[in-house]
């Protein structure tokens, strides 16, 4: 066998160069910037030089003219000199800084460049844009110029160039120069036309003239004839599915978020939603005819989204592709999409969620309970001793001897840590649990034979003093602040005590046990805490579960907030079964209509949707949202279970089984962990269960799949058990009045309109019933709807949704109230409603009689 070697006169490998170390000072920029440490200081310096810059620019245009002798001057004297003579407001700095500026280049137009540096220097400070930095920068630039180019214009025309020419600043003022020579006054045209140049490809000039023509058509009536045909699906006009007419409608929306104003900001989201379902439909038509008219090239262009999902394998759970009639004629439509996206991106930046309520202030932890955790009660030195010696001596007394013995005091338990001497079985040490809780006059001591990963035996005793853990140490944690989960929750104190965090979203979902008593409620109330304190209403809806009616009563003050409900409910937290099942059904059309959504923007979960949306890769106009999580707490399974048996369990367990990827997540308690509740439905669906204390080991079993919750000394006390892995936890304390305090924090603030909608679930009784509906139940705007319907001869929801600028919900709502009265006909899918009045006054009559006006 030949081994080819290396030949000794080779010319040496390149790479053997390339490698050779060099000597180079290479500076962490990233971390120099983007460091959370250093951003502040570098936000707060770009702003200071900001107002630097502005003050000095401004000075400069009154002390300009006697500051020019001392810059000339500048190389001959000392700064000391030129320091006294200059009058600019930040003296020499200022004055040089101006006569770059504003003299040699931009002239007056300069006062516009500190906008960027105050602007990038907020956004590294307080980590948000004030308005979308890259657009900005591109229009200060812009217009600095192009004001320099209009001075140097005026003031050459003018004739006042010896006094006033430091208006326009070098560029401008040399460029009309030469402009002159050519065009003599002719040389405003192209400074005219740059500045519409800029704003035709800047502005979108273009789609905000569509939109107002497209406007102007459909304000004008549509003769009746011809809409007797038209199914739902109206408006086939080729110009409105023209993409600059979406862009136009976002940008309206983002103009007025900029803006700030906070009512227009809602008429505008509520215009938007409305005009978004209706391009719904009308893209879905345009889309269609487009399939059969599409040139051959067009079709066969992919959606650059497709193929990453190809690649990544089948999504998981319902997720499936896309069939492949609807692949061929996503790409030419998709691409167009894409444009138009892009250019909103470019425009506006990326979609904030928090943008919906700007002025949203998060609760601070000033109003949690400062009482510090009891430190002066914690676990004395003889305490230690004498738990240690006996604990020895219990052992001892049945032949078992120790090598060695380690106490870690946590705040409830001290956890003895055992290495008995060779050839001692662990099961005899397990079976002396009894014992040794005799023989240290102990409740509840938990035996760990052997402690995972740590080659110990662990005797847990209770300290005769408990330290309670107060919610406020935990969530001013450092940890806790730095979370970066998507649901953050803080579940308790471990035995040595740092603080648990768990992430919710990763759970996914947690189910809890505990007898009466024990904490659960507590407990509870802190997960909803720590979330509360660490999401802004935009992101995060809770839906809330209690049959005891008086658990979560306090967070009713945070619907407006956080809480979601059924559209028609007036409380928007549910105590009655019927109710919870109404519900438990909405949050299974709304996982459903979610998976929808995540297969059209083909993408395998909610986290991945809503960046693609924040990029706005996604269409609102095609009934893209952004999705906020849902949080879904019960706070007493049993009660549930008891009356409503199968027909809770099944949404719960579908929930349970599919909802993970779109968000949506369960935090489930009870007191009675049997079988009979805790099914094995339900449990196969919960890998992550919490158990307070139980009455009996089989309860703990049954939550835990172990022993051991028996034996906890109650008030939060507590283990946690995700994947075989089972943690002894303390569960921090929040009592009413912080919950209280919070929720007024925050419900005194403004919020949404109305709970975050869930989709309607009408029961079976329901539909039954329906010919027995009261007219006191009938929406206010029904009579203006049923009107608005016969007078176009049009049963669309689309239709009520754009001309009385409601949200799909009502409006659905509204079409289904009208259905009842029998002024429409039945849902017919695709296809417009028939409508069963052909005149006004038909209809005023029907109106009468069922006692509507
Ligand atoms: N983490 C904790 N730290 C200290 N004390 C606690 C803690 N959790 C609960 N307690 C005490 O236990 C009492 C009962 O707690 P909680 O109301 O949460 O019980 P529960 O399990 O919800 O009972 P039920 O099922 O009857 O509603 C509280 O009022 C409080 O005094």
């Amino acid at each position: 066998m030949s081994v080819n070697k290396p030949r000794a006169n080779a010319p040496r490998p390149k790479e053997t160069e390339e490698k050779r170390p060099r000597f180079r000072v290479s500076l962490d920029w990233e971390h120099i910037f983007k460091s959370p440490k250093n951003t502040l200081s570098w936000g707060t310096f770009f702003i200071i030089l900001s107002i630097i810059l502005e003050v000095s620019f401004f000075s400069h245009i009154v002390t300009g003219l006697s500051d020019q002798s001392v810059i000339d001057s500048l190389g001959n004297e000392s700064i000391r000199d030129a320091g006294r003579q200059t009058r600019n407001f930040f003296g020499v700095l200022g004055a040089v800084l101006s006569h770059f500026f504003v003299y040699r280049w931009f002239g007056i137009g300069a006062l516009l460049i500190p906008v960027v540096p105050f602007m990038a220097g907020w956004k590294m400070a307080f980590g948000k844009e004030l308005l979308p930095l890259g657009k900005v920068t591109k229009e200060v630039i812009f217009f600095a110029l192009w004001t320099s180019l209009l001075m140097g214009y005026v003031i050459l025309m003018s004739n006042t160039e010896s006094n006033l020419s430091f208006m326009a600043g070098g560029i401008g003022y040399i460029s009309n120069i030469y402009l002159f020579d050519w065009l003599k006054w002719g040389s405003i045209i192209p400074i005219i036309f740059a500045l519409f140049v800029f704003s035709v490809s800047f502005y979108n000039v273009k789609s905000v003239i569509d939109t107002w023509q497209q406007n102007k058509a459909a304000r004008e009536p549509e003769p009746v004839e011809q809409q007797e045909e038209i199914p739902e699906v109206e408006v086939p006009a080729e110009a409105e599915i023209e993409p600059v007419h979406e862009s136009s409608i976002v940008a309206v929306v983002n103009d007025t978020y900029d803006d700030d104003d906070e009512e227009t900001e809602e008429e505008a989201g509520e215009l938007v939603e409305a005009e978004a379902a209706e391009m719904k439909v009308t893209m879905l038509a345009a889309s269609e005819r487009k399939e059969v008219a599409m040139p051959l090239e067009m079709a066969v262009k992919s959606d650059p989204v497709i193929p990453v999902l190809q690649a990544a394998g089948p999504p998981s759970l319902e997720l499936e592709l896309e069939d492949t009639t609807h692949a061929e004629s996503a790409p030419a439509e998709d691409l167009e999409d894409e444009d138009v996206n892009a250019t909103i991106l470019r425009e506006f930046g990326q979609y904030d969620p928090q943008l919906d309520l700007p002025s949203y202030q998060f609760p601070n932890i000033g109003l949690l309970n400062d009482a510090i955790d009891n430190q002066h009660e914690k676990v004395t030195q003889e305490e230690l001793e004498s738990n240690k010696i006996r604990i020895v001596e219990t052992l001892g007394s049945y032949g078992i001897n120790i090598s060695k013995i380690k106490a870690t005091i946590g705040p409830t338990v001290t956890l003895y840590e055992i290495i008995p001497e060779a050839g001692v079985r662990i099961s005899k040490i397990k079976n002396l649990e009894g014992d040794i809780a005799l023989s240290l006059a102990a409740l509840g001591i938990r035996i760990i034979a052997p402690m995972p990963g740590r080659g110990t035996i662990g005797i847990e005793v209770p300290n005769k003093n408990r330290e309670t853990v107060f919610i406020r140490s935990v969530l001013s944690n450092e940890r806790f602040l730095k979370a970066n989960y998507d649901l953050p929750v803080v579940l308790g104190k471990t035995i040595s005590n740092d603080i648990h965090i768990a992430d919710l979203a990763k759970m996914p979902h947690l189910l809890m046990a505990g007898a009466t008593g024990q904490g659960k409620s507590v407990g509870l109330n802190v997960i909803l805490a720590s979330l509360i304190y660490k999401k802004h209403p935009a992101e995060l809806k809770f839906v809330l579960v209690d049959p005891k009616k008086v658990e979560l009563t306090l967070f009713n003050k945070l619907e407006r907030h956080f809480l979601a409900k059924l559209p028609n409910s007036e409380e928007a937290i549910i105590t009655d079964t019927k109710k919870v099942i109404f519900t438990l059904n909405s949050l299974c059309i709304e996982m459903d209509s979610r998976y929808d959504l995540l297969k059209e923007a083909a993408v395998r979960n909610l986290k991945e949707y809503n960046a693609k949306f924040a990029q706005r890769r996604l269409n609102p106009e095609k009934g893209h949202r952004f999705l906020p999580y849902i949080v879904l707490v019960i706070d007493e399974l049993a009660d549930l279970m008891m009356t409503a048996g199968k027909e809770v369990e099944t949404p719960i367990a579908r929930l349970a089984q599919l909802a993970r990827a779109v968000g949506i997540h369960l935090v489930v308690a009870t007191q009675r962990p049997s079988v009979k509740v805790i099914t094995g439905l339900i449990k196969a669906n919960f890998p992550a269960r919490l158990s307070f204390r139980v009455t009996s080991s089989i309860d703990s079993r049954t939550i835990l799949d172990m022993g051991g919750a028996e034996q906890l000394v109650g008030q939060g006390d507590m283990l946690l058990a995700i994947n075989s892995e089972v943690i002894r936890l303390q569960c921090p304390f929040i009592d009413t009045r912080e919950i209280e305090d919070v929720c007024d924090y925050i419900g005194g603030q403004r919020g949404y309109d109305e709970a975050y909608a869930l989709p309607e679930y009408e029961g079976e009784d329901a539909a039954e019933g329906r010919g027995e509906l009261n007219p006191d139940d009938f929406d206010g705007l029904l009579p203006d709807a049923a009107r608005l319907i016969v007078t176009h001869q049009q049963g669309s929801t689309s239709l009520i949704q754009r001309k009385m600028k409601l949200g799909y919900n009502r409006a659905g709502r509204i079409m289904d109230q009208l259905e009842v009265l029998g002024v429409v006909g039945p849902f017919t899918g695709s296809k417009a409603r028939d409508v069963m009045f052909h005149d006004l006054s038909g209809l005023e009559e029907h109106l009468r009689v069922m006692g509507i006006s």
